[in-house]
């Protein structure tokens, strides 16, 4: 049995790891949490740290003990300065928080790039846990949405380096901007894109720690997650019908199925398939045929087979990537934002004109 850690950092880190717990309970209710056990085989513990106590209420599927408010107003309001500085305050609380959990064969750190908080706190923490513990951590990591606006993207550039920085694994990228195809309002979204990321770990998780036909293991994932160039995706297909574990596999490695928006053939540098479903699926013809088409581009594909008996077909892939055209893209945009708040900010140094209104009435008062 494994023993795993899930942390959520800041509000879509909380909100991803609710999704979890609430699959992971598996039941609708919120009441769940208090007489439903989870169905994780793992040990998993899941833990939402926050500046903002709000997005921590609202939490509906996480007890409240695996909660963490860390006091500082409604949030930093995407400033990852104080983010730094308020976690570097509470680092005691939140290290100690962690350490009477015991310990860990592995753990995710999951959070915004973009906002203050979970941007933040994340690379701060993982350098604790890394410096304090041998078990791999590695950080699920949402990119923004590109209109979102210069701060957010700013800040996504930086988190993003300081994350990679900070002695991680390796970070799984999902991309609000991508997965925006999910459609409806912007809330409607959130709970559709968290609810594929949830679905996603946990499905790895379930794999990690399962009895398989053909293994994969915790070993094999570490391999896959050092490959590249420490950025990493995740696809997945589930049938709802009888569909051939060749197109099944072929899905979980296509835009549909991806969390972030790459050629897996032209960008991949190492891969892990995990197959699931009834037996009948599962023609290991079809099944070698597929993956020998990515190992051909990919290089290095591991494989794992588990029977589950009446269920169709569903595939995870995990994907490590030598090249993110996609990131690239990203870093452009952040450069313009970057350069457009400084030049706001030294005109508003320079442009003395608010000032001169003020000056006008300098040692004068009011008469009545
Ligand atoms: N996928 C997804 N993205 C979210 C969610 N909530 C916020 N975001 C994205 O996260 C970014 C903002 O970061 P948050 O996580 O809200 O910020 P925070 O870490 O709480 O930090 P502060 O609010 O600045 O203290 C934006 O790019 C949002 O689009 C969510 O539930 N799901």
């Amino acid at each position: 049995m494994l023993n795993i850690l899930m942390v959520g950092n800041g509000q879509c880190g909380n909100r991803i790891l609710d999704s979890i717990n609430r699959q992971a309970f598996g039941s609708k209710s919120r009441f769940a949490k208090f007489y439903a056990k989870q169905q994780y085989k793992s040990n998993v513990q899941t833990l939402a740290i926050n500046t903002a106590v709000n997005d921590l209420k609202e939490m509906k599927y996480t007890k409240a003990k695996d909660r963490i408010h860390i006091p500082h107003l409604h949030g930093v309001g995407a400033n990852r300065n104080v983010g730094r500085k308020v976690f570097d305050e509470n680092k005691s609380q939140i290290m100690r928080n962690l350490d009477e959990r015991g310990s860990f064969d592995i753990a995710f750190v999951i959070t915004s790039a973009s906002g203050g908080t979970g941007s933040s706190f994340t690379p701060s923490l993982i350098r604790e846990l890394k410096e304090q513990n041998d078990y791999p951590v590695y950080a699920v990591v949402v990119l923004p949405f590109r209109e979102e606006g210069t701060l957010y993207l700013q800040n996504a550039a930086f988190a993003l380096k300081d994350i990679r920085e900070s002695g991680v694994d390796g970070i799984i990228l999902a991309d609000n901007q991508y997965l925006k195809q999910m459609g409806g309002d912007v809330e409607t979204a959130y709970d559709s894109i968290n609810e594929m990321i949830a679905k996603r770990l946990i499905f790895l998780l379930d794999s990690l720690d399962s009895e398989m036909m053909m293994v994969t293991d915790l070993g094999d994932f570490k391999t896959v997650m050092s490959g590249g160039a420490g950025i990493a995706t995740i696809g997945y297909y589930e049938a709802d019908g009888e569909v051939p574990i060749r197109t099944a596999i072929q899905k979980a490695v296509s835009p549909s199925g991806l969390l972030f928006n790459t050629n897996v053939y032209e960008e991949a540098s190492r891969s892990m398939m995990i197959i699931k479903g009834d037996k009948s699926y599962l023609s290991i013809d079809e099944i070698s045929t597929e993956v020998e088409k990515l190992s051909d581009s990919v290089g290095h594909v591991f494989k794992g087979i588990i029977v589950r008996k009446g269920e169709y077909p569903r595939v995870l892939s995990v994907l490590t990537l030598e090249s993110a055209s996609e990131l690239e893209e990203l870093y452009h945009l952040a450069v313009d934002a970057i350069n457009t708040e400084k030049e706001k900010k030294e005109r508003v140094q320079e442009d003395k004109e608010v000032d001169k209104a003020f000056s006008q009435i300098e040692g004068l008062e009011p008469h009545y």
